[in-house]
C-alpha cells in the first residue's frame, strides 16, 4: 500500500439513545454491529475476514448447472423479485427459509439467494455465473476484478449514492478540499473516517491525495459514530439524506464518492466457457431492457375521422411533438362490415401512440381536440427495439463478435481471434 494511502482500523460503538424512528433504526445496528478487521491491500478475491482461508476460485468443470445469485434480505430483495417478476421472469421458491428456487421461465438455471456482499463474492469464486447486485457492493467487494462484467449498469432500483458526511457543526467545513486543509487534522491526529466500504474509501482518499486519514469500519448505523466520537465523519450511502439530517451531519461539496443502483453482473469465464450462460444472459438483458424502456410509458389508441391514412397522421403530428409517440403515430384504417358481408374503409382511423405515463391525461385532451373518441390506455410490458447497446458493448467487452454468439448459441466453441 502506498504511504498516500489511509489507514484502517476498527473500533467497538457503545450504547446511545434517542427517539426519531431513523435513530431507533440504527440504535439496533449497533448492537449487532461486530468487529471487522479489513485487509489493508487491493485484493482480487477479498478475504472472508478473521482467520477464514482465502477464497479460491471453483475451476468451471466443478459444475454443470448454471446459477444466478440475488439477494436475500435487505431493501434490494424485494426490488430486484419485483422486476424479475415484471420481465416474466418470477423467482419461485418452495418455501420462504429456502435459498435455492426457480426461475420457471429459465429452466436449466438455478437461483440462489444470497447476502448483497455474497453475491459479488460467490461471482468471484466461481459460485455463481450471474448475479444482481448494487453497484456499490459491486466496486467495493469486486474491486475492479476482471473477472467481473456489468451487463445492465441502470436497473432502475435501489438508487443512492456514496458520500463523505460530516457533522452540520463544522460551519468551516463544506467542501472536501476545505476537510484536506483543515488544521485539527494532522499526521499525529488523523481525520477518522467510518465506513463500511473500506475499499472504496481507501480508494477515493488516496485519490484526493488525502494522506491524514484513518480508515475504519462498522455494519451499519455509521451516522451514529461522530456524535458518538468513535469517529470524524462517515463515508456512508445517501438516498433521501434524512439519516444524515436526523443524525445532524451534511454532505460536503467534492465529497460524493460514487452513484449506485442495481445492476447486472456476469463472471467473464462463465460467459466464455460455460455452456448457456450467454444465451441466458442475453433473453435477461432483452428483456430487462424492453421492459425498462417500456416503464413509464402507456400505449394510447384512439379513434379520429379523417379522409386518408395520411390526413390523420399529418393532423396528429401537427399537434406536438407529444402525440408523435416514440417513433411517430400508427394510423390504421377501421373497416366497417357492409350488409353483402364484404368491409370497406370507413371515414375513422386508429391512432396508437406510446405516451409518457405522466403526460397521459395531457394527450388525451389533444386528441380529443383533433376529434377523437374512444380513447384507451394500455401499460406497455416490452418495448423491444433493435439490438440493445448494451448487448453489443457486453459482446465487445468479451472480445466477440454476433456472429461469435450465434456459435455460441449452437454449442460451438467460440471463434479465436
Ligand atoms: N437508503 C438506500 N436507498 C436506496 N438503496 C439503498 C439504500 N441503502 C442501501 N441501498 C442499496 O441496497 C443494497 C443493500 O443494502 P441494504 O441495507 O438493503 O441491505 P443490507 O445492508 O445487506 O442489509 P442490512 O442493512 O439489513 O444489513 C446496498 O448495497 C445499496 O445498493
Ligand atoms: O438517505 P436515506 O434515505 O436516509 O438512506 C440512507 C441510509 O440507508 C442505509 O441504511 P439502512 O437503512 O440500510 O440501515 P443500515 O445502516 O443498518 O444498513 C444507509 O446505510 C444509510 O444509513
Ligand atoms: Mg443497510
Amino acid at each position: 500500500m502506498s504511504s498516500a494511502a489511509p489507514t484502517t482500523t476498527t473500533h467497538n460503538q457503545n450504547k446511545t439513545h434517542n427517539f426519531h424512528p431513523k435513530r431507533l433504526t440504527a440504535f439496533k445496528g449497533i448492537r449487532r454491529q461486530r468487529r471487522c478487521r479489513v485487509p489493508l491491500v487491493a485484493m482480487s478475491i477479498p478475504q472472508q475476514g478473521g482467520n477464514a482461508q482465502p477464497l479460491k476460485r471453483q475451476p468451471i468443470e466443478a459444475r454443470e448447472a448454471i446459477r444466478m445469485g440475488i439477494p436475500s434480505k435487505g431493501r434490494m430483495a424485494e426490488d430486484t423479485q419485483g422486476l424479475l417478476k415484471s420481465c416474466q421472469l418470477s423467482v419461485r421458491k418452495l418455501n420462504p427459509r429456502q435459498y435455492a428456487a426457480e426461475i420457471p421461465n429459465v429452466p436449466g438455471m438455478e437461483v440462489w439467494f444470497q447476502r448483497a456482499t455474497d453475491v459479488v463474492r460467490k461471482l468471484l469464486t466461481g459460485d455463481v455465473d450471474i448475479g444482481i447486485v448494487g453497484y456499490d457492493m459491486l466496486r467495493e467487494i469486486g474491486n475492479e476484478d476482471e473477472d467481473l462484467v456489468i451487463v445492465h449498469d441502470a436497473l432502475g432500483f435501489g438508487g443512492c449514492h456514496l458520500a463523505v458526511a460530516v457533522p452540520q457543526a463544522w460551519e468551516n467545513v463544506n467542501s472536501l478540499s476545505q476537510l484536506k486543509s483543515d488544521p485539527r487534522f494532522s499526521k499525529e491526529r488523523p481525520l477518522r473516517v467510518v465506513t463500511a466500504y473500506v475499499n472504496v474509501a481507501t480508494q477515493f482518499f488516496k485519490d484526493q491525495g488525502m494522506e491524514n486519514v484513518v480508515i475504519s469500519t462498522a455494519d451499519g448505523a455509521l451516522e451514529a459514530a461522530p456524535a458518538m466520537g468513535a469517529a470524524d465523519c462517515i463515508l456512508d450511502l445517501v438516498s433521501s439524506g434524512t439519516t444524515l439530517r436526523e443524525n445532524n451531519l451534511k454532505e460536503i461539496e467534492g465529497g460524493r464518492v460514487l452513484d449506485s443502483q442495481g445492476c447486472l453482473v456476469a463472471s467473464r469465464e462463465a460467459l466464455l466457457k460455460r455452456p448457456g450462460v450467454l444465451e441466458i444472459v442475453h433473453e435477461m438483458l432483452e428483456r430487462l431492457e424492453a421492459h425498462l424502456r417500456a416503464d413509464g410509458v402507456f400505449m394510447v389508441t384512439a379513434n379520429v375521422r379523417g379522409s386518408s391514412a395520411e390526413s390523420v397522421a399529418e393532423k396528429i403530428c401537427g399537434g406536438g411533438s407529444l402525440l408523435r409517440g416514440l417513433q411517430g403515430p400508427t394510423v390504421s384504417p377501421i373497416y366497417t362490415p357492409q350488409s353483402d358481408g364484404a368491409v370497406k374503409e370507413g371515414h375513422f382511423y386508429a391512432v396508437s401512440i406510446g405516451v409518457p405515463k405522466t403526460r397521459i391525461y395531457e394527450t388525451v385532451k389533444s386528441l380529443r381536440r383533433m376529434g377523437g373518441s374512444g380513447v384507451l390506455v394500455f401499460p406497455m410490458t416490452y418495448v423491444f427495439d433493435e439490438e440493445p447497446p448494451r448487448w453489443t458493448s457486453l459482446l465487445t467487452q468479451l472480445g466477440l463478435k454476433s456472429e461469435d454468439f450465434n456459435h455460441l448459441a449452437r454449442g460451438e466453441a467460440p471463434v479465436a481471434r
